[in-house]
């Protein structure tokens, strides 16, 4: 194993060993908890337990040779009776002791389950809350597909090594321990020596072997990764790829990346015959020399032929868990690399977190304020360059201007899923920063532009608003989206499952199940971000005025494309590159002649464009009656 120098002249654990050995360290917490004294007993219990079996499996070679030494006539001298009795006796000796071995090897692994599936439960939630608590910087840069393989092959890794580490590693060595005991006590050191050295050699072998193995497969998880990804990725967009009909070009990427797999799951199975033999290479030597000096010892005399057996026997016996500790240190170092990747993930710090002592949001108002607000997503590029407003409490503020000036950053920023880079927001005088973001949250009702639900029942992701609601509170937040009457026509009703991310759901549907679930939360603030983009004109028509009666007592910020769901709203702030370039009415705003006003008269335009199409297409049905397929 690779060390190095410190500074100071100290060997140093390597990086990797360094990063491994607080894996075993933080993994131990997990199996010798605290505030578990039952699981500590069972811990014991299973250590116990695997002694007493390792005893009774060191019986065996000697009921073995006590039964050879005995038909061969060369035991102690004594009544012919005995020459039958001693046999026999031997024999149930030889079968009493491998039960026991095996009655024992089971009670330990039944005591030992409970606190590795504990240690995997707990591991595991752990990773999944953590995952909550990570800001979006963190979601947006990960891949779902890859962050969900590592936690399940991480939770793996727990449950292999628990089992190889506590179940076969110490017992394996225990019965070094014994065997060697015995062979230098019984026989001399010269058979102690060879058997280290066989063992030895075995051992350097198989962990330089299986180090050489460990690389590759990490090539191959990172390939099985991004093979992974690639697909949930591509699945996910199924839609986009058949808009461009890409299904070629998804197939050929995927079969890249499967390539990549094949390449390295091969290179695995080479390098697995390549160790396999050299391990049988150096076990069969060694059998062979002890062989050689037993048989040397028999000619002699100075050994019987039960020594012989017990000797092979011994050997036999401790090769196989030695095979099996090949096996066992590959799965144990992957296992560990695996949950290594599990505490990176448990290791990460998120990027907003409450800061200590922080108080739950008091809303009295609520009042929010925008304070000469900073922020860039990176450094380099400034998004927000001194933003300032207030909205009244229950008054409603909106905000328009062009693609990319930082509409949406605002709401992100009031959610603080990040953090102002100067400048500051408050509600009702309480900087975002000083409050708990859970409270923050919880008073806060978001209507977003992308709806994405989950794949539930209808009932399930209105329910969402507010766990606790009732069918009929259920209903009456669908019936003021306006999205109870379709909800009716459907054979299920409100059981009816809306599909992965809710794509059996149109985008005018599913953003009205967005505005029933805020509804049923009922916040005090409100953010609207673009939430009527993907709706006709009659529905968003019959949702903007539900969202007026929503939003007529509430502190609510609306984010909007389209000027006509803003030209109610208390005040219309203009952003154009980061900046507020214009603030008024929508009266004010339109005297004044500037950018909203273009904005205006651009957009009625193009509303009037597409009325005229729609009517010209309407006239043209009403003539020629619905289109007809030819035949
Ligand atoms: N997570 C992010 N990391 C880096 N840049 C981002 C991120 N999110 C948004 N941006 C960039 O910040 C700018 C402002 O984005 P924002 O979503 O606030 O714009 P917007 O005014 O709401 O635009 P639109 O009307 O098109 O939704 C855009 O140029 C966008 O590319």
């Amino acid at each position: 194993m690779v060390q190095q120098n410190g500074p100071a002249g100290k060997p140093k654990v390597s990086g990797d060993e360094g990063a491994l050995l607080s894996t075993v360290r933080n993994l131990w917490t997990y199996m010798w908890p605290d505030n578990r004294p039952d699981l500590r007993l069972r811990v014991m219990l299973a250590i116990a337990a695997l002694l007493v079996s390792k005893v009774a499996i060191t019986l065996v070679p000697f009921a073995y040779k006590g039964i050879v030494d005995s038909l061969d006539g060369a035991a102690p001298d004594g009544p012919l009776v005995m020459g039958l009795a001693v046999p026999i006796v031997l024999v149930i000796a030889y079968g009493l002791a491998n039960v026991f071995d095996a009655g024992f090897q089971q009670l330990r692994d039944v005591l030992f389950a409970s606190v590795g599936q504990h240690a995997v439960r707990r591991l595991a939630n752990e990773t999944f809350e953590h995952m909550h608590r990570l800001s979006l910087r963190f979601h947006l840069a990960r891949r779902t597909g890859g962050l969900s393989r590592v936690i399940e092959r991480g939770t793996k890794g727990i449950e292999t090594v628990v089992r190889f580490t506590m179940l076969n590693t110490a017992p394996t060595l225990v019965e070094f321990i014994i065997v060697g005991i015995i062979f230098a006590v019984m026989f001399g050191i010269s058979y102690l020596g060879v058997l280290v050295v066989t063992v030895w050699a075995y051992l350097y072998f198989t962990i330089k072997a299986s180090n050489w193995r460990i690389s590759i497969r990490r090539d191959m998880n990172m390939s099985d990764t991004d093979a992974n990804s690639k697909a949930i990725d591509s699945l996910l967009n199924f839609e986009t790829v058949k808009y461009f009909a890409n299904e070629k070009m998804e197939a050929r990427r995927f079969d890249e990346a499967m390539a990549g797999y094949e390449r390295s799951a091969i290179r695995i199975w080479t390098s697995l015959g390549v160790l396999n033999f050299g391990q049988a290479a150096i076990f069969y030597t060694g059998l062979i020399v002890i062989s050689i000096m037993s048989v040397n010892g028999v000619m002699s005399g100075a050994l019987t032929l039960g020594d012989f057996v017990l000797l092979n026997t011994f050997l036999m016996q401790v090769y196989r868990p030695l095979n099996f500790i090949g096996f066992v240190y590959r799965e144990i170092r992957q296992g560990l690399t695996d949950i290594e990747e599990m505490f990176k993930l448990l290791d990460q710090k998120p990027e907003i977190e409450d800061r200590p002592g922080a108080k739950p949001l008091a809303v009295t108002g609520p009042v929010i304020r925008f304070n000469d607000v900073h922020f860039a997503y990176d450094a380099e590029r400034p998004i927000l360059k001194g933003v300032s407003f207030e909205i009244p409490a229950g008054h409603t503020v909106a905000v328009v201007g062009p693609s990319g000036a930082g509409k949406s950053t605002l709401s992100r920023l009031l959610y603080r899923f990040y953090d102002v880079g100067s400048g500051a927001i408050t509600i009702d005088g309480q900087d975002l920063r000083d409050v708990t973001q859970e409270s923050l949250r919880a008073r806060i009702g978001m209507v977003p532009q992308d709806t994405v639900l989950f794949n539930d029942s209808i009932a399930y992701n209105i329910r969402y608003g507010r766990p606790d609601a009732n069918d009929e509170e259920v209903r009456r937040a669908a019936d003021m989206a306006q999205i109870g009457p379709f909800i009716a026509t459907l054979p299920k009703g409100y059981d009816s499952q809306v599909g992965e991310r809710g794509l059996k759901l149109s985008g005018g549907e599913k953003q009205r199940v967005a505005i029933a679930r805020t509804i049923l939360k009922a916040p005090p603030i409100l953010i609207l971000d673009e939430a009527t983009s993907a709706l006709d004109t009659k529905t968003e028509q019959d949702i903007q005025s539900a969202l007026d009666v929503v939003s007529a007592n509430r502190t609510t910020l609306v984010i909007a494309h389209r000027l006509s769901t803003v030209v109610n709203a208390n005040e219309i702030i203009v952003l154009k590159d980061g900046q507020i370039a214009e603030r008024g009415t929508h009266f004010d705003l339109l005297g004044r002649q500037g950018l909203y006003a273009q904005m205006w008269s651009r957009q009625r335009e193009a509303t009037e464009a597409e009325e005229r199409a729609r009517r010209v297409a309407a006239d043209a049905e009403g003539l020629l009656g619905p289109a007809r397929t030819s035949v």
